[in-house]
């Protein structure tokens, strides 16, 4: 289990300010949920963390240690992304075998064929499913298996990518459900996008709203629930959620 500290996150994009200033902690083993309008920046947040993109500016601490600062592997082993698209983050001619593998092969550990196990067996996957193809999986399956190789190396800290829109609404639960089960049982701690604040709700602690490249406010879930907001955006983007949930 470790925090994630972010201090004073900026990032442009040539002259294009994306992130402005952005501040946060995560307790260890915490779920901390970023969301916002479409093109705030959360998705970038995240990329910023896993060092997907790396002309930052500020401080970013992973268990207390600046990520500038790991060597690649102590990174990788101390946070892992799961994207919105399996689709996408799974290579269509590799098996879930070779798909598990690379990770053990890349960093060299041990035990090769209990962990590919372990990591199908925590996601709820048959041992069988290590010779299908992502063609042969369902969007949930292929979810799982991506959540799978993120668990290869036993990160401390999940970064979850809207991990849950491209799938159908049955589906969802049942990932959304692996996910908690899974901070539940190994202590993860979790920072997750959604637009969703339903999912918000399901899974996560407390929460930063995120408008234009800033936070304007961080809640918990009582405040969520109730609309306990003050920034005048977020009471916004919350009652208008209240509003589509009521709809249903
Ligand atoms: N590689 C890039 N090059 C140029 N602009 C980018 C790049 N990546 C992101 N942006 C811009 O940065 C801003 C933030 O994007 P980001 O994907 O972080 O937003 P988001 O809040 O996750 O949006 P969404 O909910 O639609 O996924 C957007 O205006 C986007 O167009």
């Amino acid at each position: 289990m470790k925090p994630v500290d972010v201090e004073d996150l900026s990032i442009r994009l040539g002259d294009v300010p994306i992130l402005s200033g952005i501040g946060f902690s995560v307790a260890a083993g915490e779920c901390f949920g970023l969301v916002g309008e479409s093109g705030s920046g959360k998705s970038t947040v995240l990329r910023c963390i896993a060092q997907l993109m790396v002309h930052w500016q500020g401080r970013i601490r992973i268990g207390g240690t600046d990520i500038r600062r790991m060597p690649l592997q102590e990174r990788c082993r101390s946070v892992q992304m799961v994207f919105q698209d399996p689709y996408g983050s799974l290579h269509p001619r590799q098996s879930v075998r070779t798909a598990l593998s690379e990770p053990i092969r890349i960093h060299r550990l041990d035990r090769p064929q209990e962990r590919l196990e372990r990591a199908l067996t925590e996601v709820g996957l048959p041992l069988h499913f290590l010779d299908r193809f992502p063609h042969q999986l369902s969007g949930g399956q292929r979810q799982r298996v991506a959540i799978a190789r993120a668990l290869i190396l036993e990160p401390a800290v999940l970064l979850l990518d809207e991990p849950t829109s491209a799938l159908d609404v049955s589906v969802q639960a049942e990932v959304l459900n692996l996910l908690s089960e899974l901070r539940r049982r190994r202590g993860f701690t979790y920072v997750m996008v959604s637009h969703d604040l339903a999912v918000i709700d399901h899974m996560c602690d407390r929460l930063a709203v995120m408008q234009a490249g800033r936070i304007v406010e961080i809640l918990d879930r009582a405040a969520l629930i109730g609309n306990g907001a003050r920034h005048p955006y977020a009471r916004q983007l919350i009652e208008a959620s209240l509003e589509h949930e009521r709809g249903r």
